[in-house]
């Protein structure tokens, strides 16, 4: 099992990356994953445009070739021409895990009516999991706290690194399990 914890976070957003607004997506996602998690870990920072092959390449560039076990992007997930997150997340997973975005759509549906907009999803890369957040900074956190008590177990399962959660703030769900024989 690798100790060295790598996290991919994914800006999809033209404007972000062409400099015409600061990302305040990507820090936000690294501010909830800093809080979260106990154990030591390094974000792998990316900010590109609303382009699908872009987007397919960079996941597949952060899952196989930088080894990061998570990574979330944000923004892209909506029906506008140019929101095409879902569909390379799509192009480049093995897994579709659509309960990601199930839960997702319905804790925002209590915050925000227009929830259902968002066609965010997840899925499975080797050993990565892949996560779709909303564009809105606000969504970052209204998001994770539905799923991540579920993602430290979800990267046991694809024989990933062991996540550690700061009980504190968030207590990470593993079942127990009888041991091999
Ligand atoms: N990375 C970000 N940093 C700061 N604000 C953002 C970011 N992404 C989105 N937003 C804000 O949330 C709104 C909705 O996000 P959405 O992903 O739909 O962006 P968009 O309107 O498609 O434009 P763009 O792709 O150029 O960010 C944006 O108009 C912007 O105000
Ligand atoms: N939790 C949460 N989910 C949310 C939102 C939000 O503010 N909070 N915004 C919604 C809106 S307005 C849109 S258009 C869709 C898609 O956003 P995206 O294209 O920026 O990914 O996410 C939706 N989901």
């Amino acid at each position: 099992m690798s100790t060295d914890i790598r996290i991919g976070i994914v800006t999809v957003s033209d404007r972000a990356s062409a400099g015409i607004y600061a990302d305040e997506g990507g820090p936000a996602i690294r501010d909830y994953l800093d809080k979260v998690l106990a154990s030591l870990w390094h974000p792998v920072i990316r900010v590109i445009p609303d382009d699908r092959k872009i987007i397919a390449d960079t996941l597949v560039e952060l899952a196989d070739r930088e080894g990061c076990c998570l990574i979330v992007t944000t923004g892209g997930t909506g029906p506008a021409p140019r929101d095409v997150t879902p569909e390379a997340t799509e192009d480049v997973v093995e897994k579709p895990m659509p309960g990601f975005g199930e839960l997702m759509r319905q804790v925002s549906l209590t915050k925000v009516p227009t929830a259902i907009l968002s066609r965010q999803t997840a899925g499975i890369r080797g050993k990565a999991l892949i996560v779709n957040l909303p564009g809105r900074p606000r969504a970052i956190a209204e998001c994770l706290d539905a799923v991540m008590p579920a993602i430290p177990y979800c990267i046991d399962l694809i024989e990933g690194p062991y996540l550690e959660t700061d009980p504190a703030v968030l207590v990470a769900f593993r079942p127990a399990t009888k041991p091999k024989t």
